[in-house]
Parts: C-alpha cells; structure tokens; sequence
C-alpha cells in the first residue's frame, strides 16, 4: 500500500509571548491594552499573538496587515465571534448592528440605518434638533461662566439628548421626566466600562455560566432602564394619533427615525431597540471624548487655539453664531479635529473583528473564530508613516488632503475603522463634533482653573477617555449671548 505524504503545509500562528498553562498571557496582561500591546509589537512584529485563556488573540499594528483584514479579507474577517458578555446583553442577544455577525440581517439593519438616518436629507432634516442643542449647551455654558466646566460631560449630555430627539422626538432633559439624561448618561458608561472590562467568562467558555465576575448580570440590570426607556418612547410613539408620521412643533413638521422603523416590515421591536442602543452608546462616549481631547490639546497649544478663534472670527464673524454649514469651510478646525482623532483615536483598538473561517496572513495562520484587534492607535503613531508622531500638529493635514481620509481608505488613518464594518455614524460625528467645537470656541475664551495642571494621560477601556476629566473656566468672547 503506498501511503502519500500531505504536501500541504501548515501555516504557523503569528509569533507572541509564551504564556503559562490553561491561563496562557493572561497573567502579564496590563490594564493600558493599547500601549501595552504597541510595547509587544516593538519585539514580536506587526502581527503577534498572545492566548488569553480559551482565546487566541491576533494583534494588528501596521498599516498593510490593517489593509488585508479590513479589505483584502474583509468578508472573512466582518464578523464578531463571541460578543462579550455583557455586549451580547446589551444587545438583545447580538442582533444590533454593531455585535452581529455579518448576515442578511446586519446588513438590512446597516442599510436602513446609513439610507435613512445617516443621509444628506436624513441629518438635514433633523438640522433644527441639532442647533436647538447646541443652542441648549451653550445657555448653560453662559450660566457657568468663571466656574468650572466639565467639557466632556457637557458634550456628553448635548450629544445624547440631539440623538434621542433624532430619535424619538423627544430629549431626556426636564426635570420632570421619569429616566433623565443624567441617569441615562451613567447607564451608557456603566455598560461602555463593562463590555470593554476583562471579563473571565468571556476567555473560559465553560465558566460562562457561572459569570464568575457578575459583569452579564449588571449588564441585564442597567438594561432594564434603557428598556424601559424605549419601551416608553415606541409606546407612546404607536399611540400616538399622529402616528402618521410627523410631529407638529411651533408651526413646523419634523420627522424621525422611530416613525419610519415602525413602518418597516422587515424589522422586529427588538431590532430597533438594540439599534437605539447602538446609536445612543457609539455616538455619546466617543463624541464627548474626541471634544475633550480637542479642548485639552487646545489648552496645551495656546497659539492653535488662537489661531482656530481666527478663523472663526473670518468664517462666522464676531456677529453670529455658528450654524452647520460654516463647519465646512472651517479648514484649519477640521485639521484640529483630525490631529485629534490621530493622537486620540476614541476606539485605540476597534471595536473586535473575527474570522468566520480559519485563513491565512502572510504566511501567518489566524484560527477562525478568534479575537483580531487593530492596534490604530499604535498605526496613527509610527514614525515611518507621520512625521513627529507624538506632536499636536494639525497643520499637517493642511498640506495633504488625502492624509486625513477617515473613511477608511488610507490604512495608516483609521479612526474609524474601514471597509464593511466602518463606523456607522461618520457624517453624524463630525457635524455634531465640528459643530459644538467651533461653538464653543467661538462664544468663550477658556483657562484652566487657578493652580491645575494639564494632565493628558489615558485611561484604556473600549473608548479611550481622558485619566482626568477636563474641567475649564470659560469667559465670554462674544457679546452675543
Ligand atoms: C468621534 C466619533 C466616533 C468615532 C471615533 C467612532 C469610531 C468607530 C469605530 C472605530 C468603529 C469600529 C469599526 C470596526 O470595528 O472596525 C465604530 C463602529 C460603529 N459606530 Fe462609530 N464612532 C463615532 C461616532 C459614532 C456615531 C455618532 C454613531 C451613531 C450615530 C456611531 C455608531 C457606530 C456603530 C453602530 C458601529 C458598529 C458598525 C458595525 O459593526 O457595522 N459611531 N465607530
């Protein structure tokens, strides 16, 4: 009998550090994952991996690996794998748009959402909700002038009631209202922290079960005040006798998004609540914390803050306020705003991608099924790609239009993220960022409290936040109020 010998062979796993029995790295973990997983790709290369309990963990941190899985492997690798614990709670079980896998029904779900809401006409005809909060935020900037002001909770608040109304027509503020937005502020974070926190049952399979750490249950437990909340907004929504689809204010028609869900056939109650989930949480965290990092390395470069208020005072003028369309034409703002999203990416790692099948990376095997995180925060700060990487220059996305794409064609910029699972929500973020950036800008001049130092160091969790909340003075600039 002749036996034939495969001849196939068989591609090794990246290179990484040794791990110890059953637990594999998980001991040698450090909390800062990013920075902790750029210092490993000093020594094992742009593509290492490390085991973390039952999972294999692939790490990207260059721009032609981040190419290859975000648009040369791109179908293979659009897929999440196991969600988290306690996204796969948050989510009604995966079926949103950002924890389910790529299937007819994520797609559907994305189409909807980008046709619908995330359009020229979709975000122009809900421009008025944005400007009236905007509008909000800065009274309640006026009311706090020579105190301190937290930026990242007022983006936060501002973000998050725009959205709602965006929504479901209605905002959380009102003291009168059941769940109010500072509630609901802490219910978004509370879950943002627990599907970026290391959770055993996530890397041990069999300890599922047992969630070992509570993460799943307080996960279920803040759920049901999001629940309720939609619950209240789709009820009174069916209810409503103009259900027809538009809601009369001052005169005016204005539509929103849960009128035309509710219409739609293809999609189930549960469907649409983990979108407002997605929506609500991707958009409030990671626009409050890009202001904050903008503010803050503003503070730290006094002459790029004087030189941003100029070209306000050009655009706008001194008589105005800023409205939408001035943002476009707001060049070195929009330079501001990348520079920031480079040093400061708000998702350092993306948010996980998985293989659906077992395949192959130059020569490197990646199991199907395991976890492959895109370093960009490490990719926004390589010498070889960016000049004096760890400096505030804006001015470099001046000189090279192509530099800031951040839709995900230029592999060495991916705030974003790239190809099928790029973000969803680009044009919302960068009006609204844009928008109250330039605002506050504009209307205040500001100072950091008497004695604080600046502290620009980060805190590691699914969105990349400020290890100190930014708290500045503001004085009024304009004498429009
Ligand atoms: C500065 C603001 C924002 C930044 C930096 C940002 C960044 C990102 C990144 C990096 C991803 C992951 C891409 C990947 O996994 O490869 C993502 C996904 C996502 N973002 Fe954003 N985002 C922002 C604002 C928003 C807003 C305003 C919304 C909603 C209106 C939103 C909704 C989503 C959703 C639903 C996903 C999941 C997409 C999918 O898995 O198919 N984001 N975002």
């Amino acid at each position: 009998m002749v036996v034939k010998k495969s001849t196939r062979r068989i591609q090794p796993l990246p290179p990484g550090p040794r791990g110890l029995p059953f637990v594999g790295n998980l001991p040698f973990i450090e909390p800062d994952l990013h920075s902790y997983f750029a210092k490993l790709s000093q020594i094992y290369g742009p593509i290492f991996k490390l085991q973390l309990g039952r999972k294999v963990c692939i790490v990207i941190s260059s721009a032609p690996f981040a190419k290859q899985v975000l648009k040369g492997h791109d179908a293979i690798f659009s897929n999440r794998g196991d969600p988290p614990a306690a996204a796969f709670q948050a989510t009604y079980g995966a079926i949103d748009i950002a924890f389910s896998p790529n299937c007819p029904e994520w797609r559907t779900l994305r189409k909807v959402f980008v046709r619908e809401m995330m359009s020229n006409s979709g975000l122009d005809a809900c421009y008025a909700i944005r400007q009236e909060e905007v509008k909000e935020m800065l009274k309640e900037v006026y009311g706090k002038i020579g105190s301190p002001v937290n930026i990242g909770e007022l983006m936060f608040l501002t973000t998050l009631n725009a959205t709602t109304r965006m929504l479901w027509g209605t905002s959380l503020r009102g003291k009168d209202r059941d769940i109010g937005d500072v509630q609901i502020r802490h219910v978004v974070r509370e879950i943002i922290d627990l599907i970026g926190a290391p959770n055993i049952s996530d890397l041990f399979p069999v300890l599922a079960r047992f969630d070992v750490q509570g993460v799943e249950s307080k996960a279920k437990k803040h759920m049901l005040l999001f629940d309720k909340l939609f619950e209240s907004s789709i009820g009174s929504r069916m209810k409503d006798e103009l259900a027809s689809g538009e809601e009369k204010k001052d005169g005016k028609v204005s539509k929103n998004f849960l009128q035309f869900l509710l219409k739609q056939s293809s999609l189930s109650i549960h469907q649409i609540k983990a979108l407002f989930v997605d929506v609500i949480s991707g958009s409030t965290d990671t626009s409050s914390t890009t202001v904050e990092w903008a503010m803050a390395e503003l503070l730290q470069h006094p002459e790029i803050m004087r030189k941003a208020c100029k070209e306000l005072e050009q655009v706008v003028g001194n008589d105005n306020i800023v409205e939408e369309v001035h943002t476009v034409k707001l060049h070195y703002l929009n330079a501001i705003l990348k520079e920031t999203l480079r040093l400061h990416p708000p998702l350092p790692l993306l948010l996980q991608h998985s293989p659906s099948t077992t395949c192959n990376l130059s020569g490197y095997s990646i199991p199907k099924g395991s976890i492959v995180y895109v370093n960009v925060w490490a990719i926004h700060r390589n010498p070889e790609a960016w000049k004096n990487p760890l400096e505030f220059q804006p001015d470099r996305f001046l000189k090279d239009g192509e530099l800031g794409d951040f839709r995900g064609n230029n592999f060495n910029y991916l705030p974003f993220g790239s190809g099928r699972r790029v973000c969803v929500g680009i044009p919302l973020a960068e009006k609204m960022v844009l928008h109250v950036l330039a605002n506050l800008l504009h209307h205040f001049k500001w100072n950091l409290p008497e004695g604080m130092k600046l502290d620009l160091s980060e805190k590691f969790g699914i969105v990349l936040k400020k290890s100190e909340p930014l708290m500045a003075i503001p004085t009024a600039r304009l004498s429009i109020s």
